[in-house]
């Protein structure tokens, strides 16, 4: 019967149950777009997790992607810094004496010219232009020995950040608390952090790098044509600033189509995925929808196909306006150049000098405008990234000096209510319950009334938004985390199918892949019923389950639900939780799993709860909590609830009677 502490069971009459929560549906409609059909497919995507930052690069103006870059630099550079300080400061140093070596270079080759340029007879000019010709190869190697250099630099640093990064998010996003991985939003962060962040992560370092160096081939350029004539500076900006533009535009027009065609590659991966994915084979199969999926598939990859094209043109025709504004910068270029060497500012070979060391600072700012809008974009991914770490970094379970108990006594939960994130109803309502050492308590009713959501309090995994859940008397939040859930062992309808050995699939429940007790793996298989599937796999224990891998093997659904009760048994908890563990097992598969549950209890102290829908299972539990709409309404024995005759006593009468009526029929 109802005890004491069961404060809100509520053991009779209809008036006690809440009404369902229920919404009328209208009917849908006769056709609808597999797709996006007319207008811009990203309209349809501004809202999508993963494109927030695509094509900012192309919205931003000029001044506010030079703003920024100082700041992307610096963090950049702390990033690497954090992951590799020696090979950072090799990048440095070898990247400031490249530059170094270029400048030095493009001033031997002026000399050169200077030389050629001068007066007198061409072979002596030819002569005394060898030395500076030496110098030029000189500066040249040793700026491509440098530049070797950087890259190795590179090369250690980047791996590094990457690797760094990348295990400091999933170390984070795999120990946030769960309710968060419930909220969808979080969900969204962390997948965009994952596809983009770390992705962009590893390319930043590279184009930080690259425009570290376009930058210094400019600063370099300008110091070549101050020592050829301080004039010359100001014609520097008159040269190089509509190359400067054209790259621009560009850079812009390539961000923003590029944020088009990756919408539509996203949706085709969908397609192409469904149509290959071995788990779908079989129901697209049989409800025969390659077709309609094709269908799609087709039209999606049609418009990449104009998109590619119409990115084609639009970059030959940007291209053509580039070389167009870089031909005007040439232009007056020449022109004020003709103007000082004819007003005898500077000697002829000068003009030479500064026509290439002008056409050099062109490449070097073509390049800079570039990479700037690539490393703005990708910046803001990285930062996403950073962001995101730092958020689950406060979502992370409670660190406590007191840990759970070894052994528990008691479980009880007094008025505990709890609300899902986003939700306004609570999926548990103000529920008190007890659960005593020894005990097999069980979980029964409708779809979507609470019970695995009160199954994950009692263990810990989730905090109550009002009451409380106490061990042995002290509030689980008052205990680390983790150690709580060290103490439960949850089995669940669909469990994880590990793709490892079949030995590592139970071993992974005392949170290893590689050690085992023997002894305990077999007696936990052998209750149960996963020995014989085991027995039966090629390679047995070692049989690796997943057909995904060369020489895999792949279990059914019910042969799976055994591996998961191994596992759950395995890890002998004083508290095993089974949610619905053998619905996919068959009847003697599963009489046999609540046999081991039920009577030949592994360890005599554990507190089992059993949630279930085939009531005839839950027959012989201690005691019977009945859920409905979040709340408890009846609870009990078998017995107890039979006699009451209220919504369990329906529910078995229910299920009775049609394996009832079916035995007639055999009888008949
Ligand atoms: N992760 C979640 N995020 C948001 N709402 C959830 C989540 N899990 C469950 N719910 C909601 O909480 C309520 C209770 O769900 P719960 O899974 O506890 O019910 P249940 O009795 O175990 O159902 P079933 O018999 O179908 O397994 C439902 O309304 C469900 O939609």
């Amino acid at each position: 019967m109802t005890t004491p502490d069961d404060a809100r069971a509520v053991p009779q009459g209809a008036a006690a149950v809440p009404a369902p929560r229920s919404a009328t549906l209208g009917l849908p409609p006769a056709c609808l777009p597999a797709g996006p059909t007319d207008g811009d497919i990203t309209d349809d995507l501004k809202e999508a997790y993963w494109s927030v930052y695509d094509g900012a690069a192309a919205k931003a103006t000029v001044r506010q992607i030079l703003v920024r870059l100082p700041r992307i630099v610096r963090r950049i550079g702390h990033l690497a810094w954090r992951a590799d300080r020696r090979a950072t400061v090799a990048l440095v140093a070898l990247q400031l004496v490249s530059a170094a070596m270029s400048a030095f270079g493009l001033m031997a080759s002026v000399a050169v010219l200077h030389q050629l340029f001068g007066d007198g007879p061409t072979p002596d000019k030819v002569r005394a232009a060898v030395p500076q010709i030496l110098l030029v190869v000189a500066f040249m190697s040793a700026r491509a020995l440098l530049e070797a250099g950087v890259a190795v630099a590179q090369a250690r640093v980047t791996p590094k950040i990457r690797t760094a990064l990348e295990r400091d998010f999933l170390h984070l996003t795999a120990h946030v608390r769960l309710e968060v991985v419930d909220d969808a939003d979080w969900h969204d962060d962390a997948y965009r952090a994952n596809d983009r962040g770390l992705f962009y992560a590893r390319q930043i370092v590279g184009q930080v790098v690259s425009l570290a160096s376009a930058l210094l081939g400019i600063v370099g350029t300008a110091g070549v044509l101050a020592l050829l004539h301080p004039l010359l500076i100001l014609l520097l900006p008159l040269s190089v600033l509509p190359v400067g533009a054209a790259a621009v535009r560009s850079a812009r027009a390539r961000f923003h189509s590029f944020r088009r065609w990756n919408a539509l590659q996203r949706r085709v991966r969908v397609f192409s995925w469904l149509l290959l994915d071995r788990d779908s084979a079989a129901e697209l199969r049989s409800d025969t929808a390659q077709r309609a999926l094709l269908d799609e598939h087709h039209r999606l990859t049609e418009r990449i196909a104009q998109e590619d094209t119409r990115l084609g043109v639009n970059s030959a025709l940007l291209s053509l306006a580039g070389r167009g504004l870089g031909g005007v910068g040439t232009g007056i270029t020449y022109t004020a150049l003709g103007l000082m060497l004819v007003a005898g500012w500077m000697p002829l070979a000068a003009g030479a000098g500064a026509v290439l060391a002008i056409q050099t600072a062109q490449g070097s700012l073509t390049r800079f405008m570039d990479v700037a809008h690539l490393v703005y974009e990708h910046a803001m991914w990285v930062d996403d990234l950073l962001a995101f770490q730092d958020r689950c970094r406060r979502l992370q379970p409670r660190r406590r000096e007191l840990t759970a108990p070894a052994t528990v006594e008691t479980i009880s939960l007094q008025d505990v209510t709890y609300t899902y994130p986003g939700k306004d109803t609570p999926a548990l309502d103000r529920v008190s319950m007890t659960l005593r050492a020894g005990e097999t308590v069980a979980f029964v009713g409708v779809n979507g009334s609470g019970k695995s959501t009160c199954s994950r309090l009692l263990a810990g995994l989730y905090a109550p938004s009002e009451g409380s859940v106490r061990w042995d008397g002290v509030d689980v939040t008052e205990m680390d985390t983790e150690s709580v859930q060290a103490q439960v062992s949850m089995v669940l309808q669909d469990p994880l199918h590990f793709p490892f050995s079949a030995l590592a699939n139970i071993t992974i429940s005392r949170g290893t892949l590689t050690e085992a007790d023997p002894r305990q793996a077999l007696d936990a298989a052998t209750a149960s019923g996963a020995d014989r599937v085991i027995a039966g796999l090629p390679g047995t224990w070692h049989a690796l389950l997943s057909k995904r891998f060369q020489g895999g093997q792949e279990l059914s659904a019910g042969q799976w639900a055994k591996i998961a009760v191994a596992r759950g048994l395995y890890k002998n908890a004083p508290v095993l939780l089974l949610d619905e563990p053998t619905a996919s097992m068959d009847p003697k598969a599963e009489h046999a799993v609540y046999q081991a549950v039920l009577h030949t209890k592994r360890r005599p102290d554990q507190i089992t709860v059993l949630i279930s829908h085939r009531l005839a299972s839950v027959v012989e539990c201690d005691r019977i909590y009945v859920f409905d709409n979040g709340r408890i309404i009846e609870s009990g024995s078998h017995h107890e609830l039979m006699e009451l005759n209220g919504a369990y006593a329906e529910m078995f009468t229910l299920q009775a009677a049609g394996y009832q009526a079916d035995a007639g029929k055999e009888v008949a």
